[in-house]
């Protein structure tokens, strides 16, 4: 680990930079170097690998920022230590080849990163040869754009996500052996199952010589793979916090717990959201379709002007989830109070300076991500406060144990009180979901995600399939009624409610409507369709019955095998030329046959199958 020594000022970093660079410092507001800036910045910037982790929001991005900066500078502009040497002297770069490569795991982050080179290169004087950057995601603009953009404006620093880079580098006209320096930003999630193969694709393609850095706040995660970047004898540098004996957070970060009730979460998170004094919040949830759901139901029920609700997961497209990100960033914070609702896809590196409270629902599924959405506030020595909330009455308070022994200290939180406001809230929230059968569906759809999602917990003996409070967290999902899911086995026999009703009394699902008029019809006729072919149904059933209980009657004790065989062989043939009467005006009449006798097998067998909410 690299020590660092004297003062935090810039006048004492180890290294020298272009003058541009040094005013654009100045003039950005940066007074001092962070620690990891004063580590980092001198061994990228001259001839090392770096391998960076240092706690959230202490600055990585210009570590790693002024160095890719540093180097395309001496690239076009000479570098320092060389004598004067004139620009038009300099051989220029070739065409369709490019400088320098950032990646970033989600395209919100690569975005941010791009509005950080562009802020320093503002200060780039007109007369020295353009710095330009370029952003390579998915969904924003096509590779074939994305090319073309190249081409005319040739890009010197790419900044991408891993699938987009990769179709972009196998155009012919795309040349990658100018590479200078690449960055794999929150390397530890660059370098897991998801991105791996691709990250080590593209680094495949750039030039040995190139400089290569691995940058995040929880890199440990990234274990051997770090080895396969090849990188060259790489220095490490770790900056810890240094105000806690415990210290993968970072000092201005205050954490703390608060045991709930599935039921009740989230009017906890509303109290919480209406009487806590905070300028930014983010709220973690944990799927898409949860977030979705929550943004809806909230829109509808929370009538508090002073909260402003915005929606950000992975099932929307790039164009608006960067438009929200943007509009919560600029959210005026003396107007009112702003409330991110989001998934992962926000935990890591995003930066908005006013987020001053983390709200998670639950733990995300992979432990290092804890301290990543934690880490959207507190940030750059500013104080931020994270709560998260864990099921009570369950294993989950283990979690606050396992959550040490990785280095992170937790304070216990007492839970607000919501009694009134939470029985209110669920008969407006009951009385919103039967106002529209599809709110039902959607309902149901986030609560199987939920389950889904809880039973990938890596920390699996703490977050126990076995152990959750199924029917809490159904109603803190708006349900009327349980859908029929294996884990539904998971519930006591006692505390299962007759036919899986959790509203009492239950309703007539037939009379459960759409509020969208024309999926309501539709809803009616399947329905009156199905009630036919039950009523035909039950009929041919009960035909079949009678004819079995005549002829079993007639059967004689002891018959032979053969005449056994002839038997059955007759009974088949009697019933199959029964059933051919009846319903001969029916097409496909044969299969229908087989049918019912499978069904009248079955019907026998699983008399003790519980019986199917097959409404839901
Ligand atoms: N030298 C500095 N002085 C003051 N503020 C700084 C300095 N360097 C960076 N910052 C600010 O600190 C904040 C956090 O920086 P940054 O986003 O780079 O953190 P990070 O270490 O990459 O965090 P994460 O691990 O969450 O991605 C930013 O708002 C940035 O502008």
């Amino acid at each position: 680990m690299e020590k660092r020594s004297g003062s935090l000022s810039w006048d004492n970093l180890k290294c020298e930079l272009h003058p541009w660079i040094k005013e654009a410092i100045k003039s950005l507001g940066y007074p001092t170097m962070t620690p990891v800036q004063a580590s980092t910045i001198p061994l990228f910037s001259g001839n090392k690998d770096v391998v960076v982790e240092s706690v959230t929001g202490s600055g990585k991005t210009l570590a790693f920022v002024i160095p890719v900066l540093q180097k395309i500078s001496n690239r076009l502009h000479g570098s320092l230590d060389q004598i004067k040497e004139e620009e038009s002297d300099i051989e220029p770069v070739k065409k369709g080849h490019m400088l320098g490569i950032i990646i970033s795991p989600t395209r919100e982050l690569a975005n941010q990163i791009q509005l950080v080179f562009d802020k320093v290169l503002e200060y780039l004087p007109e007369d020295k040869k353009q710095i330009k950057t370029q952003l390579l995601v998915g969904s924003l603009s096509s590779v074939r754009e994305d090319l073309d953009h190249f081409r005319k404006h040739g890009s010197h620093i790419l900044i991408a996500t891993p699938g987009r880079i990769l179709d972009f580098l196998s155009s012919q006209y795309v040349k990658t052996n100018s590479v200078e320096i690449a960055v794999l930003d929150e390397a530890d999630k660059l370098l897991d199952m998801s991105f791996e193969k691709d990250v080590m694709n593209i680094l495949k393609r750039l030039p040995k010589q190139r400089r290569t850095g691995l940058f995040s706040a929880t890199l440990s995660a990234a274990g051997d793979s770090i080895f396969r970047t090849g990188m060259s004898n790489p220095v490490k540098v770790a900056v810890k916090s240094k105000a806690t004996h415990l210290n993968s957070a970072p000092a201005s970060l205050n954490i703390s717990y608060m045991l709930v009730s599935p039921e009740r979460k989230i009017t906890t998170l509303l109290k919480l959201l209406q009487d806590y004094k905070y300028q930014k919040c983010i709220v973690y949830f944990p799927t898409c379709a949860s977030v979705k759901y929550f943004y809806s139901v909230f829109q509808r029920l929370v009538n508090d002007s002073g909260l402003e609700f915005f929606s950000l997961h992975g099932q929307l497209s790039t164009q608006p989830r960067l438009k929200t990100l943007q509009k919560f960033t600029e959210g005026d914070i003396n107007i009112g109070k702003y409330v991110l609702m989001t998934t992962d896809v926000a935990a890591r590196g995003i930066d908005v300076p006013d987020v001053d409270l983390v709200i998670q629902l639950d733990p995300p599924t992979d432990p290092d991500v804890f301290l990543h959405r934690c880490g959207r506030t507190g940030r750059a020595n500013k104080v931020g406060q994270a709560i998260f909330m864990l099921n009570e009455n369950s294993r989950e308070e283990d979690y606050i144990d396992f959550l040490e022994v990785k280095g992170v200290v937790v304070k216990d939180m007492k839970a607000p009180e919501v009694n009134t406001s939470h029985d209110k809230f669920q008969e407006n929230f009951r009385k919103h979901v039967l106002e529209d059968r599809a709110r039902h569906e959607i309902a149901v759809k986030a609560y199987v995600g939920f389950v889904r999602y809880y039973s990938k917990h890596v920390a699996s003996s703490i977050f126990r399939l076995q152990s959750l409070d199924y029917l809490g967290i159904a109603k803190m999902y708006g349900l009327i009624r349980l859908p029929k899911m294996p884990e539904t086995k998971y519930i006591p026999n006692e505390l299962m409610p007759e036919d899986g009703w959790l509203i009492d009394p239950p309703i007539d699902m037939d009379t459960y409507s759409y509020a969208d008029k024309a999926k309501e019809e539709s809803r009616l006729t399947n329905l009156q369709l199905e009630k036919e072919k039950k009523a035909k149904d039950a009929k041919t059933r009960k035909l079949l019955k009678v004819k079995n209980e005549a002829w079993s009657s007639k059967t004689e004790k002891k018959e032979t095998k053969q005449q056994r065989r002839e038997k059955s062989k007759r009974k088949r043939e009697a019933i199959e030329k029964q059933i051919m009467e009846e319903s001969s005006d029916d097409e496909g009449t044969e299969t229908d046959w087989k049918e019912l006798v499978q069904m009248n097998k079955k019907s026998k067998t699983n008399n003790n199958v519980q019986g199917s909410f097959d409404d839901l």
